[in-house]
């Protein structure tokens, strides 16, 4: 039987899921459209590690390789180790035997426990369902409503010093080489010092047309990158901000973090290092987990005030809480590029200060290969001023992601390598495809590219160009190793489509980016076609700007085995989001991103059940939510204003009340005029119901595991829209 998979995810959505899954069970109900979930929770996934929760994420990346996939995937946390950390500690409370996080296992339960934990930790859910491309876009009438109710995006100070710092050289961008496999083949990865060769990794199988590639990361040039903008920043005396991808990059990242934390807090390495290193208190998990683990030191309190010193000498941090005193090098987590990249341009360039005053910043992003696309919005915006909501063009992006393409698909592959040497992919014959020296502490990594993804992907790209009539850029470097495979393939494959009046180009990012924000400017459309990384950076960069917010994104990814996967929205989790529940009882997550996955999912399940009804949901759903955009109904950022409840109920308003109207199917349109009615009558109270019990804390049990009774009492205050749903 078809199914529509609904996930259960964590934080801001979780949240949402609970006021919003109800409506949608009970509407797909009558229309006679099945609806399951499944749990994909951070703690679930920990749960299920242990034998204790089924693998529900392993069955859905079983279920993406197939036909028959029809999946609504919530933003979901990407857990670092000390969002991981918490998530055990919260589970042992209450009542799960499971063991800690070992840190530096030393036995062989620890070894097991920790590859465990590591399936879990970082970006582990998105790369297993994304068994296909992806195709994120504002629908037009969200762009629409951005250009009516433009939100603002502030101009740059005059003579702002906000800047990108970037390596340059000796990093992965300039160290990579690339092959693309001449035939199906097994790949090993050796290190060779002067002591032996050791093996990296092997059995790594490769297909015929697949592009490895491999690089390097120089950790003593890092180190002197990362030592050379803090004084950068102190000379500029500007807020010093680090901008990483931690959770997708989970093996790299974290490390890259970690030299940023020791150059930062240098005499406090050199003076405290062992005292640190023999706690466990890894600097890869920031400033934060080092502090909260100093009180178990003897001279703990003395290595909090080194710390503190440091912070009050070093050039300004920049804070992500100046209120809790959470900075920049906090959390590894705390701060990811997509989102705060362009969080930081929407805010003219600045970011909060230790005292929460704003203050231009040096954005160091250490490795070269996207950074300048970030410089070249930013120069764009110093020359000429703010964009405009109102009057910019749209930016929409055809991602390469499937089957865990390039760096996202790097962890099994990227080591910090332990001593000097070369490090070598081999073929099974035993000829070396690429290698490079090494120093100890390099970051050495490999990815992978299959040739089918890349396929599928310039039929896509292809596809949008027909579609829209807008040019499509391949954002592709000539001078990058891997960019110089891809473009041979994407000459190769662009021939197979009728092309025949289309524009599409291929530019360097930073060169694509400069023409997407001048072309944006004069209000024209230029999709962006990405590899694996810009994807994820593009579509928070442009949606960012252009609507306020990556939330109202539609976010497809046909899946290559025919399926299908809605993804919601193109952000996160928004943490933020439930500390404000938390503390007073208003949610102000925007669930566009849901309904506009809705609508294709719904769609998908009238054609593989066969079923009208379904088709008829999702039109009028669709033109429910048109009218939700019209009458303004998302959530308002403060409280007594409607928030997430609220706006769920206005669509399931307008919802029944498209349904009532039509007229394709007429069993259904009877079936929903007495709820459309009574929603109607009732309007005035239910929204009244549901703003009055904002303002005092909310309980909802917990935090990576909530209480489904507690939360739903939360999420579902309104009794008259309850017992409206219910007797329907
Ligand atoms: N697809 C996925 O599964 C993704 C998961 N993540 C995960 O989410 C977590 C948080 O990541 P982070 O980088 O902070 O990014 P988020 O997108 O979660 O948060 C950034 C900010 O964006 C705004 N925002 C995001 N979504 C919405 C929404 N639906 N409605 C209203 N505002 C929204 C909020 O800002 P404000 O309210 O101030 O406007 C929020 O505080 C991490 O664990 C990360 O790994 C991140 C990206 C995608
Ligand atoms: O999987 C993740 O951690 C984040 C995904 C993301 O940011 C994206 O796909 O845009
Ligand atoms: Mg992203």
């Amino acid at each position: 039987m078809s199914s529509i998979i609904y996930t259960h995810t964590d934080e801001a959505p979780l949240l949402a899921t609970y006021s919003f899954l109800p409506i949608v069970e009970a509407y797909a109900a009558k229309a006679g459209v099945n609806i399951e979930t499944r749990d994909i929770s951070v703690a679930a996934r920990i749960l299920a590690q242990f034998g204790l929760a089924d693998d529900t994420l392993a069955e859905l990346g079983a279920l993406a390789k197939t036909p028959e996939a029809n999946i609504v995937k919530l933003p979901n946390v990407s857990a670092s180790v000390s969002q991981l950390k918490a998530a055990i500690k919260e589970l042992q409370d209450k009542g799960f035997d499971i063991p800690n996080y070992p840190e530096s296992p030393d036995n062989d339960a620890e070894r097991e426990a920790r590859a465990k934990y590591d399936k879990v930790k970082g970006s582990a859910v998105n790369p297993v369902l994304r068994e296909g491309n992806s195709d994120r876009r504002a629908p037009a009438s969200v762009k629409n409503y951005a250009k009516t109710h433009p939100h603002t995006n502030k101009p740059f100070g005059e003579g702002s010093k906000t800047t990108v710092a970037t390596m340059g050289e000796h990093d992965f961008a300039s160290n990579e080489k690339s092959v693309t496999m001449p035939a199906d083949d097994t790949l090993s990865i050796v290190l060779e010092t002067a002591d032996g060769t050791t093996t990296l990794k092997d059995g790594l199988a490769v297909l015929a047309g697949e592009i490895v590639d491999a690089t390097r990361m120089d950790a003593a040039a890092l180190n002197a990158f990362l030592a050379k903008t803090i004084e950068q920043a102190k000379a500029d005396d500007v807020l010093y901000s680090l901008h990483l991808k931690a959770t997708m990059m989970k093996v790299s990242d974290p490390i890259i973090f970690g030299h940023a934390v020791k150059v930062y807090f240098a005499d406090v390495f050199e003076k405290y290092g062992d005292d640190l290193a023999a706690a466990e208190l890894s600097p890869n998990d920031g400033l934060g987990g080092i502090m909260s683990g100093l009180d178990a030191l003897a001279n703990g309190a003395e290595i909090k005030a080194a710390f503190e010193e440091a912070l009050a000498n070093g050039p300004r941090l920049s804070y992500v809480n100046s209120d809790k005193g959470i900075t920049n090098l906090h959390v590894p987590s705390d701060v990811i590029i997509d989102a705060s990249m362009p969080a930081m341009i929407r805010n003219g360039g600045k970011l909060w200060g230790v005292d929460g005053g704003e203050d231009d910043t040096l954005a160091v992003i250490p490795d070269s290969s996207y950074a300048g696309v970030f410089q070249a919005v930013i120069d764009d915006v110093k020359a000429n001023g703010p964009l405009d909501p109102a009057t910019i063009g749209t930016v929409p992006n055809v991602g390469l992601m499937a089957q865990a393409a390039e760096e996202y698909g790097s962890h099994d592959k990227t080591f910090e390598i332990p001593a000097a040497g070369t490090v070598k992919v081999l073929n099974s014959a035993g000829e070396t495809l690429i290698e490079h020296e090494v120093g100890a502490g390099d970051i050495w990594r490999a990815c992978q590219t299959k040739d089918v993804p890349v396929q599928d992907w310039v039929k896509l790209a292809v596809g949008r160009a027909r579609a829209t009539g807008s040019p499509a850029v391949f954002w592709l470097n000539e001078e990058r190793a891997h960019d110089r495979q891809v473009i041979e393939k994407v000459k190769a494959y662009l021939p197979e489509h009728d092309t025949d009046g289309l524009d599409i180009r291929i530019m360097a990012p930073a060169a694509a980016a400069a023409l997407s924000v001048e072309r944006m400017r004069k209000g024209e459309d230029t999709i962006s076609v990405t590899g694996n990384v810009l994807r994820d950076y593009n579509t928070d960069l442009f949606p960012i700007l252009e609507l306020g917010t990556s939330a109202k994104m539609l976010s497809v990814v046909p899946l290559i085995a025919g399926g299908g996967l809605f993804e919601t929205g193109a952000g996160g989790s928004a943490p933020k989001h439930v500390q404000q529940l938390v503390e007073e009882d208003y949610l102000r997550w925007d669930s566009l991103g849901e309904f506009f996955a809705l609508v294709p999912s719904l769609e998908k399940y009238a054609e593989q059940a066969d079923a009208p009804a379904a088709q008829v949901l999702a039109d009028a759903l669709d033109r429910a939510t048109g009218t939700f955009l019209n009458e303004d109904r998302s959530p308002g950022r403060k409280l007594g204003t409607t928030d997430n409840r609220g706006s769920h109920f206005y669509l399931a308003l307008y919802w029944a009340e498209e349904l009532a109207a039509q007229t394709d199917d007429a069993a259904l349109a009877e079936a929903f005029a007495p709820l459309a009615k009574t929603l109607r009558d009732n309007e005035t109270v239910i929204a009244e119901e549901l703003i009055a019990v904002q303002g005092k804390p909310a309980d909802i049990g917990g935090y990576y595991v909530l209480d489904p009774e507690k939360t739903t009492a939360v999420m579902r205050p309104s009794a008259t829209f309850n017992e409206a749903l219910a007797a329907f």
